[in-house]
Protein backbone atom coordinates (compact mmCIF):
# COMPACT_ATOMS: atom_id res chain seq x y z
CA UNK A 1 0.00 0.00 0.00
CA UNK A 2 1.30 3.59 -0.44
CA UNK A 3 -0.10 6.48 0.27
CA UNK A 4 0.07 9.85 -1.73
CA UNK A 5 2.04 12.43 0.89
CA UNK A 6 -0.81 15.39 1.12
CA UNK A 7 1.43 18.25 2.67
CA UNK A 8 0.35 21.85 2.48
CA UNK A 9 2.87 24.59 1.32
CA UNK A 10 2.31 28.58 2.19
CA UNK A 11 2.59 31.03 -0.09
CA UNK A 12 6.52 32.04 0.18
CA UNK A 13 6.51 28.12 -0.86
CA UNK A 14 4.50 28.90 -3.91
CA UNK A 15 6.62 31.98 -5.01
CA UNK A 16 9.52 29.26 -5.01
CA UNK A 17 7.39 26.80 -7.33
CA UNK A 18 6.10 29.27 -9.77
CA UNK A 19 9.53 30.54 -10.04
CA UNK A 20 11.19 26.80 -10.78
CA UNK A 21 7.85 26.44 -13.10
CA UNK A 22 8.77 29.99 -14.79
CA UNK A 23 12.64 28.22 -15.10
CA UNK A 24 11.02 25.72 -17.31
CA UNK A 25 11.10 22.80 -14.72
CA UNK A 26 7.35 21.59 -15.98
CA UNK A 27 9.02 20.06 -19.05
CA UNK A 28 12.00 18.51 -17.22
CA UNK A 29 15.21 19.05 -14.83
CA UNK A 30 16.05 22.82 -14.78
CA UNK A 31 19.12 23.70 -13.15
CA UNK A 32 18.42 26.09 -10.28
CA UNK A 33 21.06 28.41 -7.96
CA UNK A 34 19.88 29.39 -4.15
CA UNK A 35 21.42 32.50 -5.01
CA UNK A 36 19.12 33.38 -8.42
CA UNK A 37 15.75 32.02 -6.41
CA UNK A 38 16.93 34.29 -3.27
CA UNK A 39 17.58 37.40 -5.48
CA UNK A 40 13.53 36.66 -6.89
CA UNK A 41 12.34 35.84 -3.61
CA UNK A 42 14.05 38.44 -2.12
CA UNK A 43 14.75 36.56 0.89
CA UNK A 44 18.61 34.96 2.01
CA UNK A 45 20.24 31.96 0.03
CA UNK A 46 19.23 29.95 3.48
CA UNK A 47 15.74 30.79 2.93
CA UNK A 48 15.68 29.80 -0.31
CA UNK A 49 17.17 26.39 0.05
CA UNK A 50 14.29 26.16 2.94
CA UNK A 51 11.98 26.26 0.42
CA UNK A 52 12.98 24.31 -2.42
CA UNK A 53 13.30 21.48 0.98
CA UNK A 54 9.59 22.50 1.75
CA UNK A 55 8.47 21.81 -1.94
CA UNK A 56 10.28 18.88 -1.86
CA UNK A 57 9.13 17.16 1.55
CA UNK A 58 5.50 17.95 0.54
CA UNK A 59 5.89 16.14 -3.03
CA UNK A 60 6.07 19.16 -5.38
CA UNK A 61 9.36 19.00 -6.54
CA UNK A 62 12.03 16.75 -6.97
CA UNK A 63 15.80 17.70 -6.66
CA UNK A 64 19.00 16.47 -7.30
CA UNK A 65 21.74 19.02 -5.25
CA UNK A 66 25.17 19.29 -6.92
CA UNK A 67 28.15 21.00 -5.99
CA UNK A 68 26.91 24.39 -7.43
CA UNK A 69 23.38 24.42 -7.41
CA UNK A 70 20.28 21.48 -7.70
CA UNK A 71 18.48 20.12 -10.55
CA UNK A 72 14.57 20.73 -9.64
CA UNK A 73 11.63 19.32 -11.64
CA UNK A 74 8.11 19.62 -10.99
CA UNK A 75 6.25 16.44 -10.02
CA UNK A 76 2.40 16.48 -10.77
CA UNK A 77 1.67 17.14 -7.52
CA UNK A 78 3.62 20.67 -8.04
CA UNK A 79 1.86 21.35 -11.23
CA UNK A 80 -1.37 20.55 -9.28
CA UNK A 81 -0.98 23.15 -6.99
CA UNK A 82 -0.14 25.54 -9.04
CA UNK A 83 -3.03 24.67 -11.45
CA UNK A 84 -5.58 25.63 -7.98
CA UNK A 85 -3.72 29.37 -8.25
CA UNK A 86 -4.18 29.61 -12.02
CA UNK A 87 -8.03 28.72 -11.24
CA UNK A 88 -8.06 31.32 -8.72
CA UNK A 89 -6.69 33.92 -11.27
CA UNK A 90 -8.66 32.98 -13.87
CA UNK A 91 -11.67 33.30 -11.27
CA UNK A 92 -10.50 36.92 -10.66
CA UNK A 93 -9.96 38.28 -14.40
CA UNK A 94 -12.28 35.91 -16.31
CA UNK A 95 -15.16 35.27 -13.80
CA UNK A 96 -14.97 32.10 -14.69
CA UNK A 97 -14.00 28.49 -12.95
CA UNK A 98 -12.75 25.81 -15.34
CA UNK A 99 -15.96 23.78 -15.74
CA UNK A 100 -14.71 20.51 -17.60
CA UNK A 101 -11.28 18.84 -18.31
CA UNK A 102 -11.02 16.58 -20.87
CA UNK A 103 -8.92 13.25 -20.56
CA UNK A 104 -8.59 10.38 -22.98
CA UNK A 105 -6.97 7.13 -22.37
CA UNK A 106 -7.37 3.46 -22.94
CA UNK A 107 -9.50 0.34 -21.05
CA UNK A 108 -7.19 -1.61 -19.18
CA UNK A 109 -7.78 -4.37 -16.20
CA UNK A 110 -6.17 -3.48 -13.21
CA UNK A 111 -5.57 -5.78 -9.90
CA UNK A 112 -9.13 -6.94 -9.00
CA UNK A 113 -9.44 -4.76 -6.24
CA UNK A 114 -11.68 -2.33 -6.79
CA UNK A 115 -14.44 -4.57 -6.99
CA UNK A 116 -13.68 -4.99 -2.71
CA UNK A 117 -13.40 -1.81 -1.99
CA UNK A 118 -16.77 -0.17 -3.76
CA UNK A 119 -18.18 -2.96 -2.57
CA UNK A 120 -17.73 -1.91 1.46
CA UNK A 121 -20.49 -0.79 3.27
CA UNK A 122 -18.59 2.49 4.77
CA UNK A 123 -18.31 3.28 1.14
CA UNK A 124 -21.38 1.82 -0.54
CA UNK A 125 -23.32 4.50 2.07
CA UNK A 126 -21.87 7.28 1.77
CA UNK A 127 -21.88 7.06 -2.05
CA UNK A 128 -25.68 6.36 -1.75
CA UNK A 129 -26.23 9.19 -0.21
CA UNK A 130 -23.64 11.67 -2.08
CA UNK A 131 -23.56 10.59 -5.45
CA UNK A 132 -27.23 9.39 -5.55
CA UNK A 133 -26.72 5.61 -6.73
CA UNK A 134 -25.11 2.30 -5.74
CA UNK A 135 -22.07 2.07 -7.80
CA UNK A 136 -21.47 -1.37 -9.90
CA UNK A 137 -18.66 -3.26 -7.57
CA UNK A 138 -15.48 -2.31 -9.47
CA UNK A 139 -13.55 0.42 -10.97
CA UNK A 140 -12.98 0.89 -14.51
CA UNK A 141 -9.59 1.80 -15.08
CA UNK A 142 -8.42 4.01 -17.72
CA UNK A 143 -4.44 4.50 -18.67
CA UNK A 144 -4.24 7.83 -19.76
CA UNK A 145 -2.35 9.54 -22.42
CA UNK A 146 0.83 11.81 -22.03
CA UNK A 147 -1.40 15.04 -22.68
CA UNK A 148 -4.05 14.08 -20.28
CA UNK A 149 -1.85 13.24 -17.46
CA UNK A 150 -0.67 16.52 -17.59
CA UNK A 151 -4.57 17.88 -17.61
CA UNK A 152 -5.17 16.09 -14.86
CA UNK A 153 -3.57 18.30 -12.71
CA UNK A 154 -6.59 20.56 -13.09
CA UNK A 155 -9.19 18.20 -12.02
CA UNK A 156 -8.05 19.07 -8.77
CA UNK A 157 -9.22 23.03 -9.39
CA UNK A 158 -12.96 21.56 -9.92
CA UNK A 159 -15.70 20.87 -7.27
CA UNK A 160 -15.51 17.45 -5.70
CA UNK A 161 -17.78 15.29 -3.41
CA UNK A 162 -15.51 14.14 -0.40
CA UNK A 163 -15.77 10.55 0.78
CA UNK A 164 -14.75 10.08 4.40
CA UNK A 165 -12.38 7.37 5.27
CA UNK A 166 -13.69 5.32 8.20
CA UNK A 167 -12.23 2.10 10.03
CA UNK A 168 -13.81 -1.33 11.11
CA UNK A 169 -12.18 -3.60 14.32
CA UNK A 170 -9.51 -4.73 12.24
CA UNK A 171 -8.21 -1.27 9.88
CA UNK A 172 -9.13 1.90 8.32
CA UNK A 173 -9.72 2.61 5.04
CA UNK A 174 -8.47 5.70 3.45
CA UNK A 175 -10.82 8.80 2.00
CA UNK A 176 -11.88 9.56 -1.52
CA UNK A 177 -12.69 12.00 -3.52
CA UNK A 178 -15.68 11.55 -6.74
CA UNK A 179 -15.72 13.81 -9.52
CA UNK A 180 -18.81 13.66 -11.68
CA UNK A 181 -18.11 12.85 -15.12
CA UNK A 182 -19.00 11.79 -18.66
CA UNK A 183 -17.24 8.68 -20.36
CA UNK A 184 -17.84 8.56 -24.21
CA UNK A 185 -16.82 5.96 -26.85
CA UNK A 186 -17.41 5.46 -29.88
CA UNK A 187 -20.00 7.97 -30.12
CA UNK A 188 -22.14 6.60 -26.74
CA UNK A 189 -22.14 8.27 -23.98
CA UNK A 190 -22.76 7.17 -19.92
CA UNK A 191 -23.48 10.25 -18.14
CA UNK A 192 -23.79 9.31 -14.57
CA UNK A 193 -20.28 8.75 -13.65
CA UNK A 194 -17.55 9.43 -11.44
CA UNK A 195 -13.73 9.05 -11.10
CA UNK A 196 -12.81 8.41 -8.06
CA UNK A 197 -9.41 9.39 -6.69
CA UNK A 198 -8.74 7.57 -3.38
CA UNK A 199 -6.27 8.63 -1.03
CA UNK A 200 -4.46 5.78 -1.18
CA UNK A 201 -3.99 3.69 -3.74
CA UNK A 202 -0.98 1.49 -5.61
CA UNK A 203 -2.05 3.36 -8.73
CA UNK A 204 -0.66 6.62 -9.93
CA UNK A 205 -1.25 9.75 -11.69
CA UNK A 206 -1.70 7.95 -14.96
CA UNK A 207 -4.14 5.78 -14.28
CA UNK A 208 -7.98 6.81 -13.59
CA UNK A 209 -10.61 4.96 -11.62
CA UNK A 210 -14.53 5.20 -12.92
CA UNK A 211 -17.58 4.03 -10.92
CA UNK A 212 -20.98 4.68 -12.62
CA UNK A 213 -24.03 2.96 -10.97
CA UNK A 214 -23.82 -0.04 -14.43
CA UNK A 215 -20.99 -2.01 -15.53
CA UNK A 216 -19.70 0.61 -18.58
CA UNK A 217 -18.03 -2.50 -19.99
CA UNK A 218 -21.17 -3.63 -20.78
CA UNK A 219 -23.27 -0.09 -21.08
CA UNK A 220 -20.50 0.97 -23.92
CA UNK A 221 -19.29 -2.01 -24.99
CA UNK A 222 -15.57 -1.45 -23.87
CA UNK A 223 -12.87 -4.29 -24.07
CA UNK A 224 -9.13 -3.50 -23.06
CA UNK A 225 -7.02 -1.21 -25.53
CA UNK A 226 -10.66 0.45 -26.29
CA UNK A 227 -9.40 4.80 -26.16
CA UNK A 228 -12.34 6.67 -23.84
CA UNK A 229 -13.20 10.53 -23.66
CA UNK A 230 -13.89 11.06 -20.30
CA UNK A 231 -15.06 14.50 -19.48
CA UNK A 232 -14.85 15.35 -16.07
CA UNK A 233 -17.36 18.10 -14.61
CA UNK A 234 -17.11 20.44 -12.07
CA UNK A 235 -20.55 20.01 -9.83
CA UNK A 236 -23.54 18.05 -10.81
C1 LIG B 1 -13.26 3.85 -2.49
C2 LIG B 1 -11.86 3.31 -2.49
C3 LIG B 1 -11.14 3.30 -1.30
C4 LIG B 1 -9.87 2.78 -1.26
N1 LIG B 1 -9.21 2.74 -0.05
C5 LIG B 1 -8.01 2.14 -0.01
C6 LIG B 1 -7.33 1.97 1.24
O1 LIG B 1 -7.83 2.36 2.30
N2 LIG B 1 -6.10 1.38 1.22
C7 LIG B 1 -5.52 0.92 0.06
O2 LIG B 1 -4.43 0.37 0.09
N3 LIG B 1 -6.13 1.09 -1.12
C8 LIG B 1 -7.35 1.65 -1.17
N4 LIG B 1 -7.98 1.78 -2.38
C9 LIG B 1 -7.25 1.52 -3.61
C10 LIG B 1 -7.16 0.11 -4.14
O3 LIG B 1 -6.27 -0.58 -3.31
C11 LIG B 1 -6.57 0.11 -5.53
O4 LIG B 1 -5.38 0.85 -5.56
C12 LIG B 1 -7.39 0.65 -6.62
O5 LIG B 1 -8.64 1.13 -6.31
C13 LIG B 1 -7.51 -0.47 -7.53
O6 LIG B 1 -7.92 -0.92 -8.25
P1 LIG B 1 -8.02 -1.91 -9.46
O7 LIG B 1 -8.43 -3.21 -8.91
O8 LIG B 1 -9.02 -1.27 -10.31
O9 LIG B 1 -6.63 -1.94 -10.08
C14 LIG B 1 -9.26 2.31 -2.45
C15 LIG B 1 -9.98 2.33 -3.63
C16 LIG B 1 -11.26 2.81 -3.67
C17 LIG B 1 -11.99 2.80 -4.98
N1 LIG C 1 -18.64 0.99 -13.44
C1 LIG C 1 -17.79 0.01 -13.75
C2 LIG C 1 -16.84 -0.46 -12.81
C3 LIG C 1 -16.00 -1.51 -13.16
N2 LIG C 1 -16.10 -2.08 -14.38
C4 LIG C 1 -15.29 -3.27 -14.70
O1 LIG C 1 -15.62 -4.23 -13.70
C5 LIG C 1 -14.50 -5.07 -13.43
C6 LIG C 1 -14.22 -5.08 -11.92
O2 LIG C 1 -13.59 -3.86 -11.51
P1 LIG C 1 -12.26 -3.89 -10.64
O3 LIG C 1 -11.86 -2.50 -10.34
O4 LIG C 1 -12.47 -4.81 -9.48
O5 LIG C 1 -11.22 -4.61 -11.61
P2 LIG C 1 -9.93 -4.04 -12.37
O6 LIG C 1 -10.18 -2.61 -12.72
O7 LIG C 1 -8.82 -4.18 -11.39
O8 LIG C 1 -9.73 -4.91 -13.57
C7 LIG C 1 -13.37 -4.58 -14.30
O9 LIG C 1 -13.38 -5.33 -15.50
C8 LIG C 1 -13.78 -3.14 -14.61
O10 LIG C 1 -13.22 -2.66 -15.83
C9 LIG C 1 -17.03 -1.59 -15.31
O11 LIG C 1 -17.12 -2.07 -16.43
N3 LIG C 1 -17.85 -0.54 -14.98
MG1 LIG D 1 -10.63 -1.10 -11.33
Amino acid sequence: MSESAVSAVGHDELAALKFVALEGARSGPVKISCSDLAGRLDASNQTASRRLQRLEQAGHVDRDVVADGQWVSLTESGEAALHREYAHYRRIFEGTDPSTVELDGTITSGMGEGRHYISLSGYMEQFEERLGYEPFPGTLNVDLDEESVRSRAAVSSLSGVPIDGWEDEERTFGPATCYAATVEYDGDAAETAHIIVPERTHHDETQLEVIAPVRLRDALGLEDGDVVTVSVEAVR
